[in-house]
């Protein structure tokens, strides 16, 4: 009996001792795991990305989004350092700021001969109401395509089937209130719904579900959450709470960065780290914007109606506001300032040296009837000044640029090149 109580005796030390050796081990690795995007500061912030990234392109791979993902130190270190991003979607979101974006990733893609997803012709692929399919796209002899940057609907799928498997994916989005009118007015709704045009945002919004039957049945326009109509959210589902808080959820596993147009520069800053691009690279002119007469005020009541009728958009964007600003206080708010404050330099710069006039209602430059758009002049001695030239080109005639040169890349012997 006695030997036998000792048995249980040092069988009871033997099990607390694994235990302990278990909780230490389990607790030493819990220490190695990647910490959050909100821990992350300064240098150490491109390894965390790094390693969110590759967490990311693996849950991808395997889509499956709920199976859990070692991260090996061997792709850690491998992913290291700092290497120019040129596999790129930036989701084109309407009114939201994009064609300046766009304008970017155009002049970055032509410099270093980068492979872009083009429509067929004109700017969009399909007629913004298709989720993306490569049958959209152009057919070029290569198996995968660099960047994606026009509009068309958002369909994550579709969209990796095309692009590199490492890609970034990018978006922007704008305060749903300025956006909801620009889009509005700029898209000429009063027209679609034969209402006086200096009326027609307040008479819509008092009978919104009224007009969306009638947009649903034409099934053409985006008038409820704009935004998440673009990002693929099913026409059904645009009114439906769960399913906008579902596809929020996605999202964010989905999209590596989400810009913010309200702080535009900030955002181009998280996105030249998220891309290890030079600061060059991100500097822009505002393109598409209306003139301030083509611009129409917003009573607080009016504000209040396109919150509430459009509530997903404003959920989508309180929610991305959050993400951007961890995001920003983990790259560091002295680091942003200083950054902020050498791209507007460099903004400058390159105003001073290209720009001899802002214009309006240009009509070299595509607008709607009855809307003016602001568009750029250029200097005489900067008319030959290829970024300068390419820097004020608006988005129809880049894009035609942009196909021009690749259909000569893959299609053109060298000899019937221009
Ligand atoms: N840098 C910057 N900061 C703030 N706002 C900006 C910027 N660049 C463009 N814009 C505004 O974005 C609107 C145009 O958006 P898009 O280019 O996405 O429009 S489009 O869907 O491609 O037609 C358009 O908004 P509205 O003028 O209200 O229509 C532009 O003024």
């Amino acid at each position: 009996m006695a030997h036998f109580k000792q048995g249980i005796h040092v069988g009871l030390v033997l099990s607390t001792l694994l235990l302990c050796t278990l909780l230490l081990y389990s607790y030493h690795a819990y220490l190695k795991l990647p910490v959050s995007n909100f821990q992350m500061r300064g240098a150490s912030s491109k390894l965390v990305q790094s390693m969110h990234d590759i967490a990311k392109a693996k849950l991808r791979d395997t889509d499956n989004r709920n199976q859990t993902n070692t991260i090996s130190s061997d792709e850690i270190a491998e992913e290291h350092h700092c290497t120019p991003r040129r596999n790129i979607v930036f989701f084109k979101m309407h009114k939201c700021s994009s064609s300046t974006v766009q304008n970017i990733l155009f002049r970055y893609g032509e410099e270093h001969k980068l492979d872009f997803v083009l429509p067929k012709e004109g700017n969009y692929l399909g007629n913004g109401q298709y989720l993306f399919v490569r049958s959209l796209m152009m057919k070029f002899p290569v198996k995968k395509y660099n960047v994606l940057c026009h509009h068309t609907r958002f369909n994550y799928r579709g969209m990796a089937e095309v692009m590199h498997s490492d890609a970034v994916y990018t978006t922007i989005i704008r305060d749903p209130i300025s956006m909801f009118e620009s889009l509005f007015t700029y898209g000429n709704f009063a027209l679609a719904y034969n209402l006086p045009e200096d009326k027609a945002l307040e008479l819509f919004l008092e009978k919104p579900e009224y007009y969306y039957a009638i947009a649903h049945t034409a099934g053409k326009l985006r008038v409820r959450n704009p935004m998440l109509y673009d990002l693929g959210l099913e026409d059904r589902s645009l009114g439906d709470p769960l399913r906008i808080k579902r596809k929020i959820h996605q999202m964010e596993y989905q999209f590596d960065l989400v810009m913010i147009t309200e702080y535009f520069d900030e955002s181009l800053i998280l996105l030249r780290d998220l891309f290890c691009w030079e600061m060059d690279d991100i500097v822009y002119f505002v393109l598409n914007a209306r003139n301030k007469s083509s611009v129409r005020a917003v009573s607080p009541k009016t504000a209040d109606n396109i919150r509430r009728w459009n509530f997903g958009d404003v959920q989508l964007y309180d929610a991305f506001n959050r993400t951007f600003w961890k995001k920003v206080e983990a790259f560091g708010h002295d680091r942003m300032q200083r950054e902020v404050a050498e791209l507007r330099k460099r903004k400058a710069y390159f105003k001073e040296h290209c720009i001899a006039d802002v214009v309006s209602g240009d009509e070299g430059v595509w607008r709607p009837p009855g809307i003016d758009i602001d568009s750029f002049k250029l200097k005489p001695e900067a008319s030959k000044n290829k970024t300068c030239v390419r820097m004020i080109q608006t988005e129809l005639p880049y894009s035609d640029h942009i196909r021009k040169i690749q259909v000569q890349r893959y299609f053109k012997s060298a000899n019937q090149r221009d």
